[in-house]
């Protein structure tokens, strides 16, 4: 680095110092802290942002949020030129920069990277970093910060792309880099079009339109509310209402609604009640709008449990991965001249499609998905399934190794990506192809394609694809639900002092240390018919996360309770035992 760089920077970092007792850590999604804790690792994220840019020679992305986290806190996430996740490769260079205790170590780590990733000194300006925030109070003084630790490095700028979600800027990055119409606008309208050109091909589907009661939404008091209204009026024929919009009234981000909450909890939102909403379609999405899950009241309940559980029927992302994977096998038998239709998926098997051969699909899931779920996708839906550990991060990669791969976490987070030869060859049987019907499916599939987002999961496009999808099955939500019934699960948080002491195996299904906890863990899980159980350190939250399954709630719910004792004996819990 020269010396004018580098005096740039000192002076620069000076002025955002690293706040007392506090480590750093990436984790599953970035950084995620109070709020008042973050300048000095939003500036220097801002700096690798930068970095990252002038090494690719292609825009990056910074998006200042925590997501489901309580207000208070905030966060900051960087996207890859990709328009995806940072590259792991770089991880370790975040967390050395966020932890550097003083401004010359700053520096020599910063000095580092460049050597190593040989990244060549610039004087116009070759690297640009988008940036954006969601709706917390304390992102503006935050995207300030990141702004400065962009333009600290010397050949690049910041480009503020003001309030979004975190799939519209993720997507923006892609799109600008792909050098294609990257606005705020465009992507309304990308997603608008495209939605409209799948109602206008449902018309030559078989399926009927009984449902067109509105869908309501439970927008977590965040940024989505906004722009799933600006959605909503570019699509006239997407009915939607938009609850806990953050307006006056309405509550705090997070605070007893969203996607998060509702999938954890299994309770109603704020803003819903009983009896108005039972048997309405609604949905949750998070608070930066990149997860997705949907839900209803039942008329009554058929399992007579009078636990929490019983308040909704949730539809999460497995069973979300698993009506996109309906919708997409149903097209790919057209293209192949299967005769079975996308309401009759019992008949599904590979789809090899003339001219182009075998399409290789799959979805992709975490040890958190529900094995019913699993099941079904393999042995219903004939699709391979995949598992990585958590964090989107690992599934997106995994993904992308398909002709079509569908991801998602039981979360919500996730979405249809489509390898680029496969959809150039569907573009051109879009209008090449004999057969009106062919046509037409191919069709549809560049439809989707457009319309949910390829760089990261979006609840907005999630919402769009899983309403077209029932509309194409003319299912209602209790339809939808019963592709498949979910086995009783439960999911807990422990506190320990250290949640680094457990280690897991790779694909996080069991403890490699400390080794009692497993063998404890095992012992438990085998007195429960069908039971499974795992453990494992939280890659955003200061907690031990526990997973259980088993065959009755009852069971579920005590064999995850009986974990989380284990993990408080044997890893060190802290407070009062759970
Ligand atoms: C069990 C669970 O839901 N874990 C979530 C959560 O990660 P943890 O590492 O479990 O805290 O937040 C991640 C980021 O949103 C998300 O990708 C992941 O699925
Ligand atoms: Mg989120």
């Amino acid at each position: 680095m020269e010396l004018e760089d580098k005096d740039l920077l000192r002076k620069q970092a000076a002025l955002f110092p690293l706040p007392k007792g506090v480590k750093f850590s990436y984790g599953t999604a970035g950084f995620r802290t109070d709020a008042a804790l973050l300048p000095s690792t939003v500036f220097r994220m801002g700096v690798l942002a930068a970095l990252r840019s002038l090494c690719t020679k292609r825009a990056t992305g910074l998006m200042i949020t925590a997501s489901h986290n309580p207000v208070h806190e905030n966060g900051v996430k960087l996207a890859d030129p990709s328009g995806g996740m940072l590259n792991v490769a770089w991880e370790p260079y975040s967390d050395m920069l966020a932890n550097a205790p003083d401004v010359e170590n700053f520096l020599q780590i910063v000095e580092h990277i460049v050597k190593r990733e040989n990244i060549q000194s610039a004087n116009a300006a070759s690297g640009e970093v988008l940036l954006a925030r969601d709706t917390r109070p304390s992102g503006e003084a935050l995207v300030s910060a990141a702004r400065q630790g962009v333009e600290a490095v010397r050949g690049t700028v910041a480009h503020d792309m003001g309030v979004l979600t975190t799939p519209q800027l993720h997507w923006m990055v892609r799109s600008f880099n792909n050098g294609v119409p990257a606005s705020e606008s465009d992507y309304f309208h990308q997603l608008s079009d495209s939605f409209r050109m799948l109602v206008e091909l449902w018309h030559a589907n078989t399926g009927d339109l009984t449902h067109s009661e509105e869908l309501i939404v439970d927008a977590a008091n965040g940024v989505g509310a906004s722009k799933l209204t600006r959605l909503q009026h570019l699509t006239t024929s997407l009915g939607l209402q938009v609850r806990n919009s953050g307006n006056e009234g309405e509550g705090l981000l997070n605070d007893g609604v969203g996607a998060d909450f509702v999938q954890k909890e299994k309770v109603l939102p704020h803003g819903f009640q009983l009896p108005a909403d039972v048997g309405k379609r609604c949905a949750s999405i998070d608070g930066d709008a990149d997860r997705l899950v949907y839900f209803y009241i039942p008329e009554k309940h058929e399992d007579g449990y009078s636990g929490p559980v019983c308040t909704l029927h949730l539809l999460d992302g497995d069973k979300i991965a698993a009506i996109f994977g309906l919708f997409i096998i149903g097209q790919l038998h057209i293209l192949a001249g299967c005769k079975s239709s996308v309401s009759d998926a019992t008949t599904a098997h590979k789809a090899v499609v003339p001219g182009y051969g075998e399409v290789k699909v799959a979805v992709v899931q975490t040890a958190y998905a529900n094995g019913a779920s699993t099941n079904y996708i393999k042995q219903v839906l004939g699709l391979e399934v995949a598992t990585t550990p958590t964090g989107v991060k690992h599934l997106h990669k995994k993904a992308e190794q398909y002709d079509i791969g569908i991801y998602f976490e039981a979360n919500g987070h996730g979405t249809i990506l489509f390898n680029e030869i496969f959809s150039q060859w569907l573009q051109d049987a879009s209008v090449q192809q004999k057969e009106a019907e062919h046509r037409q499916a191919a069709k549809r599939l560049v439809a989707v394609n457009e319309m949910v987002n390829q760089a990261v999961g979006d609840a907005l496009s999630g919402i769009l694809m899983v309403e077209v999808v029932l509309r194409y099955q003319g299912w209602s939500v209790e339809q939808w639900d019963s592709m498949y019934k979910d086995l009783p699960s439960r999911q807990l948080k422990v506190k320990v002092k250290d949640r680094a002491v457990i280690i897991t195996t790779p694909d996080e299904t069991r403890v490699a240390s400390p080794s009692s906890l497993q063998e404890a863990i095992d012992t438990e899980v085998g007195k429960y018919k069908g039971g499974r159980a795992f453990v494992r350190p939280s890659g955003t939250e200061d907690v031990v996360r526990v997973y259980a399954e088993a065959s009755s709630q009852q069971s579920a719910d005590a064999l995850a309770q009986a974990v989380c004792v284990l993990v408080y004996h044997l890893a060190g819990g802290v407070g009062p035992e759970p």
